[in-house]
């Protein structure tokens, strides 16, 4: 008999026919208030669970007593219990490298776009304010031959370095957990402190995963040590950063404009100050959001999930 398995995100068909060949699919588009007691009776005999987002920890496993293997269709993997699933001997992997350029990609944008005011500037036009000459009140500020500071050079924060050493002639510097010799080959990054990077960076740009260390790691006194003209990009969670501390930077100059892919509640509350910001550009978590670099990372959790339902040892293993 073909094990039971749960879809809980929407999907390619062509993913779903993959999964089909060896498993019985039970399909959730997405899990909402609506559909989530389905979803848990359903999770009663299922051996294996693929989407993103869905916090998978003791609670949720007390309810799902022959699960095997959890895939997750990111990289980023803060909503498993790692401790929990190794416990009972549940397999987890996510979908690392396939995303990178895709994610940078988005992140390039954000500084552009914060640097030289494009969404309000697109608004000014589109309102027909665009009467006469510029005036410099919407000047930007220039991108390429600035300091970029990346904490957490790993397979994202390489590609953006990629980005801005070869595109934009900027400088890099980089913090992170240990020295990354490759980008200090291919992009001329240099390793410094934390402190160092925030001193000198015109950009910052956070891209450590959320764990319990970087949980609020930019906070009061990591803004105060930003330049008054830093621009700060957040494409990693919003949890790596204390959003009051940044709301309170923004509003009283002490950096210049952000550009944030994600926030501490998704979807963004919209009493939330940083909505009402001219200096501040928002997008909705969408940082690996392509056609093709969706797909991809779908093909990559099913491979992973009927590997390891067979079995083998999934490409993707967390350990
Ligand atoms: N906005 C989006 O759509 C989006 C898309 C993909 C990934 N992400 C987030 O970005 C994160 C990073 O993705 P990646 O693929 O580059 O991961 P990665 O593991 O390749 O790189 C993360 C880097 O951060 C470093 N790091 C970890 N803890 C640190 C700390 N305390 N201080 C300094 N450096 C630290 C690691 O050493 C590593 O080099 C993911 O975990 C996810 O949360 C967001
Ligand atoms: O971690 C990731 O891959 C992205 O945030 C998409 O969920």
């Amino acid at each position: 008999m073909k094990p039971k398995i749960i879809v809980y995100k929407k999907v390619d068909k062509k993913v779903l026919e993959l999964i089909e060949d060896t498993c019985k699919v039970v399909y959730f588009e997405k899990l909402d208030s609506q559909n989530f007691p389905v979803f848990l009776e359903e999770l009663k005999d299922a051996e294996g669970l693929i989407g993103s987002g869905l916090k998978v920890d003791h609670e949720l496993l007390d309810q799902a007593p022959q699960l095997k293997i959890v895939c997750n269709i990111s990289v980023g993997y803060d909503n498993l219990d790692l401790t929990a699933l190794a416990e009972r001997r549940i397999m987890a992997t996510n979908t690392p490298d396939v995303l990178n350029d895709t994610v940078a990609d988005t992140i390039m944008g954000l500084i552009l776009s914060t640097a030289r005011r494009i969404p309000e500037l697109d608004q000014w036009v589109k309102t027909g304010q665009w009467e006469s000459g510029l005036g410099e009140k919407w000047f930007g500020v220039d991108v390429h031959h600035k300091v970029l500071g990346i904490i957490g050079m790993g397979g994202i924060g390489s590609d953006v370095a990629k980005r801005a050493h070869y595109g934009f002639d900027m400088e890099i510097l980089y913090h992170n957990r240990s020295r990354n010799e490759a980008a200090e080959q291919k992009y001329g990054a240099t390793y410094c402190s934390l402190e160092e990077l925030l001193k000198k960076s015109d950009f910052v740009c956070l891209m450590t995963p959320l764990t319990p260390q970087t949980v609020n790691l930019i906070g009061k006194r990591e803004f105060e040590l930003m330049k008054e003209s830093a621009i700060f990009i957040n494409a990693s969670r919003g949890k790596t950063v204390d959003e009051e501390a940044l709301i309170h930077a923004l509003k009283t100059g002490q950096i210049y404009g952000a550009g944030l892919d994600v926030f501490v509640q998704e979807p963004v509350n919209m009493d939330n100050p940083l909505l009402s910001m001219n200096n501040v550009v928002t997008l909705p978590h969408i940082g690996s959001a392509t056609y093709e670099t969706r797909f991809k990372m779908a093909m990559i959790a099913a491979t992973n999930l009927v590997t390891g339902l067979k079995g083998d040892v999934p490409p993707n293993l967390l350990k």
